[in-house]
């Protein structure tokens, strides 16, 4: 199944102004959990340290900052290098097609954004001439900063970015980071018949770049299709939905890998069965939310009956 077939759904409302996924500073702000979980690991499992998959998952879906990718390169590579470049970017691309659709998309999001504490408006060029210009490029990055120091994940945002790190990944200066199990794991359930899905907040083409320039080389050909929030938020049940329509499933044939609980409790929520992923530098759980989840810390401990 080619990439881009299944990331074409019918086109749900643009994904805006979500805000952010991440749990707020001082505080998460997920309701407690008084479910019980669906799937208890056997006692048998806990003690050899492996999470069973469960029977029926034929596709894995996995997120990719704070799971395949320490969250600490997203927030000390990746996002300085677009805070750093935004304003030289545009500048040089500013007259290009792709370049003033991203402006207008942002534009569009600001738009939405108006009411929200801090929000930075972008004017429309009105007229010509290097002041006009100058004022508008002032207003996007003014933008992007203020969307970026709330960690935003709006596709107008993502887009942006991905178009952005094109040039910081082709010329060497970035190479997308992996955890060492990840790129094992992921042959291992491919070899027992398991399609592997990526959904990230991160778009599409930011997506491609990241395993397509990585640590590891290019390890595209892992992935049988890429998911962005083009196909919703991933705090919201009805994108697990989507997602499983696209590769031709149902909700609970799919296995979804995530270090943020919303974003499982969401996917839960749809009947997709869900791990939450803890690696070094990810945001903490509660106890609840470590009581309820099954968690893992490393690809490897996710036990396919059929790889033995
Ligand atoms: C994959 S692109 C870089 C990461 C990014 O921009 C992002 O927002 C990551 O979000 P995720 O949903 O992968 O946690
Ligand atoms: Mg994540």
């Amino acid at each position: 199944m080619a990439a881009e077939e299944i990331r074409a759904p019918p086109a749900p409302p643009l994904y805006s102004g979500e805000g952010s996924q991440s749990a707020p500073p001082g505080g998460r702000c997920s309701a407690p959990l008084r479910r019980r979980r669906r799937h208890p690991r056997s006692p048998l499992a806990a003690a050899m340290g492996v999470l069973p998959v469960p029977a029926g998952v034929r596709a894995i879906l996995l997120d990719v900052e704070g799971t395949t990718t320490p969250i600490a390169f997203v927030q000390e590579t990746l996002f300085p290098y677009i805070r750093d470049n935004v304003e030289q970017y545009l500048r040089a691309h500013w007259e290009e097609e792709e370049c003033q659709r991203d402006v207008g998309l942002l534009r569009q999001q600001a738009q939405e954004d108006s009411g929200l504490d801090g929000a930075v408006p972008i004017p429309l060029e009105s007229g010509s001439g290097d002041e006009e210009l100058e004022r508008v490029i002032r207003a996007v990055v003014d933008n992007v900063h203020w969307q970026m120091a709330l960690d935003r994940k709006t596709t107008a945002l993502k887009q942006l970015q991905g178009h952005m790190w094109r040039a910081a990944y082709a010329t060497g200066l970035v190479k997308g980071e992996i955890f060492e199990d990840v790129v094992p794991a992921i042959r291992k359930w491919r070899e027992a018949g398991m399609k592997v899905y990526i959904y990230s907040s991160g778009s599409v083409e930011a997506q491609k770049l990241l395993f397509g320039y990585s640590t590891e080389g290019d390890i595209l050909e892992l992935f049988d299709g890429h998911f962005d929030t083009k196909i919703g938020p991933k705090v919201e049940s009805e994108s697990y939905r989507r997602i499983a329509a696209s590769i031709g499933c149902d909700t609970n044939n799919i296995l979804f890998l995530t270090d943020v609980p919303r974003e499982a409790n969401a996917a839960e929520e749809a009947d997709t069965h869900v791990a939450v992923v803890i690696r070094p530098g990810n945001a903490g759980l509660t106890d609840d939310e470590k009581s309820y989840y099954s968690l893992i810390s490393s690809f490897t401990e996710l036990f396919l009956p059929s790889s033995t």
